[in-house]
């Protein structure tokens, strides 16, 4: 943990998990990630905006030390998530008059989630504001980003806009500001598929809110602060928007090679179309990667075995986790291997219902199939082109 100062008298105290390796114990975390706290001083009232996870704590109380802050008055706590509202009873008890400022949803989170006790709360409204001396809070609600309760905080004379797991990055890293970008916009990506993508409408409405504010600042809870905001907003508005591209996912798992050899050819064929074909072998990938991949391919095909009459269970895992992320695919279809028969089709439409998407006719072949049988991936291919012609990719 350390802290680096972003403005006259605004500081960052960050915690890097430069270790972990999965969070939510879901998305792997190949840079790690961090925890973002930051102090603002202003006159007459100090002020912490967010915590960082409990894990963290202890760095986060010698940071507080190092700044030698003699007081904290408010605590702002923009998400009630544990990994940035974890360490809000230890920092009470060395603060003990400091008031913790959130919303009234975020106040039945907090008294719930750690236990934060009923008096120590200021409840504050959408555009209420708090002046600490020369310097103004003014609190923005962003619900849905990813919790009901989310708000960002708006410091109008630094003109810094504080938003928590808004626009945050799965990177552990000394830099401050994201000037290694492409890595920053690459762990923001990872971050946005498995947090935020669910809630496409949210952000979209959210980030039209936060465009009628003057900031020059990004400075979310996780990763890299933004000195250039309008990068992370262009790629939130990008990721968030209708738009699919010319892509087609496709995870897949092979026991005995047939799924293999189909997936290998339908690659080749989608390849020599022009589509940027992605096969994620479900057993070995990088989960992460296929969810980013997922934010704006224009289409999904799930290629498994019969297993016990459904798909692979493997199979049946990545389907619910593509159906709860709800990605904006606009096709879809199933490429099968059987030997005696079943209900694998059915039974991972059962698993996609909350897609919107057309489904194509699947492809379904005995073993690893005959010549003739092959033809069908080819067809599959030519029908994915045609569909991605007809929405003008
Ligand atoms: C545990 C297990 C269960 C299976 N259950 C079925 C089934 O219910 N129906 C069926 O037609 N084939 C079933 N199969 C056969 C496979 O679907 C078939 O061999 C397929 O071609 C395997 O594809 P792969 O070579 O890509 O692994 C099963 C195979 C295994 C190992």
């Amino acid at each position: 943990m350390s802290v680096q100062k972003i403005k006259e008298d605004v500081f960052s105290l960050r915690a890097n998990d430069w270790d972990r390796t999965l969070f939510d114990e879901l998305i792997p975390l190949p840079d790690g990630t961090s925890y973002n706290a930051y102090v603002v001083k202003g006159k007459n009232k100090i002020v912490l905006i967010d915590t960082v996870d409990p894990r963290k704590t202890k760095e986060l109380i010698d940071d507080l030390k190092s700044l030698d802050l003699h007081r904290i008055d408010y605590i702002v706590s923009q998400h009630s998530e544990q990994d940035h509202s974890g360490s809000i009873p230890e920092i009470l008890k060395m603060y003990p008059m400091a008031e913790v400022v959130t919303n009234k949803k975020g106040k039945e989170f907090l008294t719930e989630l750690v236990k934060v006790p009923e008096d120590k709360f200021l409840v504050i409204e959408d555009m209420g504001t708090i002046d600490i001396g020369g310097k103004t809070l003014k609190f923005i609600f962003t619900p849905w980003v990813h919790w009901p309760e989310t708000f960002s905080t708006y410091l109008e004379e630094d003109k810094i806009l504080f938003t928590c797991d808004f626009f945050g990055s799965h990177i552990a890293t000394n830099d401050l500001f994201a000037t290694n970008e492409g890595k920053v916009m690459e762990a923001a990506k990872r971050y946005y598929s498995e947090i935020m993508v669910p809630f496409r409408t949210s952000i979209r409405s959210n980030l039209q809110k936060i465009k009628d504010f003057d900031f020059e600042i990004i400075a979310p809870s996780h990763g890299c602060i933004y000195q250039n905001p309008k990068m992370i907003t262009d790629a939130y508005s990008d990721w968030s928007s209708d738009d699919v591209k010319n892509t087609v996912v496709i995870p897949y798992l092979s026991m005995h090679g047939s799924i293999q050899k189909f997936v290998d050819r339908f690659v080749r064929k989608l390849q020599e179309k022009g589509i940027d074909a992605r096969p994620f072998d479900v057993v070995t990938a990088d989960i992460g990667n296929m969810a980013m991949a997922l934010i704006d391919a224009a289409t999904i095909v799930i290629a498994s075995p019969t297993m016990l009459s459904g798909v692979h269970p493997k199979i049946a895992y990545v389907a619910y986790l593509a159906n709860v992320l709800r990605p904006k695919a606009k096709f879809a279809s199933v490429i099968g291997s059987y030997d005696w028969g079943g209900r694998e089709v059915d039974v991972l439409s059962g698993l996609l219902g909350n897609l919107k998407v057309e489904m194509i006719p699947p492809v379904l072949i005995k073993g690893d199939g005959r010549e003739e049988d092959l033809k069908g991936i080819d067809d599959l291919a030519e029908r994915i082109s045609q569909k991605h012609r007809s929405i003008n990719l």
